[in-house]
């Protein structure tokens, strides 16, 4: 986006993705994304109310086609996992070089990896997984402010809306390993959680990595949701908390053989 003064005008600017579209140079579009067209629409007045009327039903074919090219992109992928983590995460940082290590980790154990594409700990786990030769894919979202795809995602993907992006994350992906983040991880953690606990989705791994970052979470899970019967004590078992890069690969072995082995003969 410019400021607006000369120099700034001559300059290119990175602009922002509206679906497949690049805008340069239009704040009034980096201002509104698709997904909050569809979700943010003011019911108040009657005008607004049958302009949502006449608008949303056409918005389903966009939603399709959002799907239709998501699951043509990613259908021939092998075996993959997600790896979730702060778009804030520092280069240089031991976060964000143990992000690396665990997207390498991962490629070495022959899983592709599948991130959110922004920059901090999904550049990281994109970067590691480019280093060890697997596939590294980047499942981008429409924001309101500049953002691109990281520079190590071999397969991009830019996505409108939330809710298409998160499905492809779960469909193709056999695990997921949720770095050191905030309200976006949580968000991706605590949905793979009930996917997982509801039985939508059976055979997944779901690994944290970092105990001190994330043992007050685990903490907190049986002290209070345990304690006050908001989940079931084996719940807690959904989650496996480790700390390197070779513990997510075992995490991951290590629930796949008990799956395989608990699975109906
Ligand atoms: C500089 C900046 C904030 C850029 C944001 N650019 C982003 N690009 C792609 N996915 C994102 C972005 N921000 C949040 N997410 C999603 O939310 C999670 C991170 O959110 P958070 O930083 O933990 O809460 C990621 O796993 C990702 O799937």
């Amino acid at each position: 986006m410019t400021t607006g003064d000369t120099d700034d005008a001559m300059m290119p600017d990175e602009g922002c993705y509206v679906g497949p579209m690049r805008i340069r140079r239009s704040a009034d579009q980096l201002a509104m994304t698709t997904d909050r067209r569809l979700l943010d629409a003011s019911q108040r007045t009657s005008e607004a109310r049958a302009q949502r009327a006449q608008k949303d039903p056409w918005r389903v074919l966009r939603i399709q086609s959002e799907f239709v090219s998501g699951f043509d992109a990613l259908r021939d992928l092998g075996e993959a996992v997600t790896v979730f983590g702060s778009a804030r995460t520092q280069r240089g940082t031991d976060t964000y070089e143990l992000g690396v290590g665990v997207g390498e980790a991962l490629g070495r154990a022959g899983f592709a990896v599948m991130t959110g594409g922004g920059p901090g700990a999904m550049e990281a786990a994109n970067k590691g997984a480019f280093q060890a030769g697997v596939p590294s894919i980047g499942l981008g979202i429409e924001l309101p402010f500049e953002q691109r795809l990281n520079e190590w995602v071999d397969i991009g993907l830019n996505f409108r809306y939330f809710f298409a992006r998160k499905t492809m994350f779960v469909k193709y992906a056999q695990a997921f390993v949720c770095l050191p983040g905030g309200f976006g991880t949580l968000d991706e953690l605590f949905e793979a959680l009930t996917l997982v606990q509801t039985t939508k989705i059976t055979r997944f791994p779901i690994v944290l990595v970092g105990s001190d970052f994330w043992s007050g979470l685990m903490n907190w899970i049986r002290e209070v949701l345990v304690a006050e019967k908001m989940v079931g004590a084996a719940d807690v078992d959904l989650l496996q908390l480790v700390d390197t890069p070779e513990e997510v690969v075992e995490a991951i072995a290590r629930t796949r053989r008990e799956l395989d082995e608990q699975a109906p003969r």
